[in-house]
Order: C-alpha cells, then sequence, then structure tokens
C-alpha cells in the first residue's frame, strides 16, 4: 500500500469534484484543503447543496476526487486500486449515517458482532470489544434490543458504536441529529466528542444543527464547494 508523507488523522489537500456531465456538471469540491488531527472533532456546516455530502465521500473512500490528495493516517487513498480501498476503508475508516442504518432483524449486539464476521480474519484482532463498547456508548442494558425497540437515539447510539468497531482512525457522520429532539442531539454530539477524544479518532461531521456546534473542536463552512473556517 503506497504511503504518503506521514500525516496522522484525515489531510485533504487540493482536492477538486465536478460531478454530472455537460451542461449539467457542477462543482462540488473546488480546492478543498482540510486537516483534522487524531482526536479533533470538525463540525461542516453550509448551505444545501453546497458539497457537504461530496466532502465526506471523498474523505471517506466513498468517492473518488478528480483531483488532490486525502491522507488517512498518511495513506493516500488516491493512490490505491479500488479493491484496496474497500479494504483500507472497512479497517481505517467509521461512517455513521443519519437514520443509523441498522438492520432490522437483529440486536444491538448483533449489529457490532456483524461487523467482525465479515471482516478478514487477518482484520479481526484490531476490533474492539462489542459489549465494552455498548456499555460505552450507554446501551449496555439494552445490547438484546432490536432497532424496532430502541428510540431515535439510541438507535444513533448503536451506529456510532458500530462504526467504532474497527477502532477506525477518521469517523465521518452526516447529520446524526437529524431525526432527533434538541436533548437526544445534545447527548449523541457529546458522544461523538467524547469518543474522538478518548480513541484518538479524527471526527468530522456534517451537521445543520447550530445548537450543538458547542460540542466540536472547530467549525467550518461550505459554501459552492468552497471550504473556510468559521
Ligand atoms: N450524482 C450527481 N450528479 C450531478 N450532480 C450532483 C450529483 N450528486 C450531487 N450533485 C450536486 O453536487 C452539489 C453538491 O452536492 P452535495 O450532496 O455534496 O451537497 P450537500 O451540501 O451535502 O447538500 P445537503 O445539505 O442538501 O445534503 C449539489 O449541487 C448537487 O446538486
Amino acid at each position: 500500500m503506497a504511503a504518503g508523507p506521514r500525516a496522522d488523522g484525515l489531510v485533504l489537500r487540493g482536492v477538486n469534484l465536478s460531478l454530472g456531465d455537460g451542461v449539467g456538471t457542477v462543482v462540488a469540491l473546488d480546492d478543498v484543503n482540510l486537516t483534522v488531527a487524531p482526536g479533533e472533532f470538525v463540525a461542516v456546516v453550509g448551505p444545501s447543496g453546497s458539497g457537504k455530502s461530496s466532502l465526506l465521500a471523498v474523505a471517506g473512500g466513498l468517492g473518488r476526487a478528480d483531483s488532490g490528495t486525502v491522507l488517512v493516517d498518511g495513506h493516500d487513498l488516491t493512490a490505491l486500486s479500488t479493491r484496496a480501498l474497500a479494504g483500507f476503508r472497512r479497517t481505517h475508516i467509521g461512517f455513521v449515517f443519519q437514520s443509523g442504518n441498522l438492520l432490522a432483524a437483529l440486536t444491538a449486539a448483533e449489529q457490532l458482532h456483524l461487523v467482525t464476521r465479515t471482516a478478514p480474519r487477518s482484520d479481526r484482532s484490531r476490533f474492539r470489544d462489542p459489549h465494552e463498547l455498548l456499555d460505552a456508548v450507554g446501551l449496555g442494558d439494552k445490547r438484546d434490543r432490536r432497532p424496532d425497540q430502541l428510540s431515535g437515539g439510541e438507535r444513533q447510539r448503536v451506529g456510532i458504536a458500530r462504526a467504532l468497531m474497527a477502532r477506525p482512525s477518521v469517523l465521518l457522520v452526516d447529520e446524526p441529529t437529524a431525526a432527533l429532539d434538541r436533548a437526544r442531539s445534545q447527548d449523541i454530539v457529546r458522544l461523538l466528542a467524547k469518543e474522538a477524544r478518548q480513541s484518538g479518532t479524527a471526527t468530522v461531521m456534517v451537521t445543520h444543527d447550530y445548537d450543538v456546534l458547542d460540542h466540536c473542536d472547530r467549525v467550518v463552512t461550505m459554501t459552492d464547494g468552497r471550504l473556510t473556517a468559521v
């Protein structure tokens, strides 16, 4: 695997991305530069359509930039083959989505165990203990519940725990509080801040929720594909 210059956490340098083709082309990312240190918690705000989801996709290797560099723990994602990128993503990058994206038939503990079971044997030693992790996110007593037996905030906690199973270097979080009331939103973002610091995970959260920004170390704004510090 190609290693770039040593740079822990997440580094985006001069990243450009256009989407669509012909007359419909949109510049989703325009010379984006962003560094998130291990343990740092950065929020990304900005209008709808400004490129926030594109930023998470490129930072997490779900999509490829047209140009520029994306480093995760010093590894240049742009230099990896599609196959190598999929393996790297599984062990180094965690994703948390708006709805939690849980499997309806599985209990909270089973959602976490599944991550271990579907991973190659060589990756298994790095995983955290599902029970300890569910304790850490405040769900120790609800580990045997399925998603329909959990509240929205609890489902989101399971999603966060699942994303942290492989001890990722980078955690990418897309609007985690969109479906939650104010008190639960505060709890969830406080949990993300605590986990970022304790586990040293470089964490990026896209949000429209200005009430939760106090828990973040830094806030950056996307406007028309350009990133600026607040
Ligand atoms: N597959 C696509 N083809 C063409 N244009 C696209 C595609 N996906 C997104 N876009 C456009 O790229 C721009 C950035 O979209 P993106 O989803 O990154 O914005 P966003 O800030 O996450 O928006 P929101 O807050 O509404 O989720 C928008 O103008 C969007 O319309």
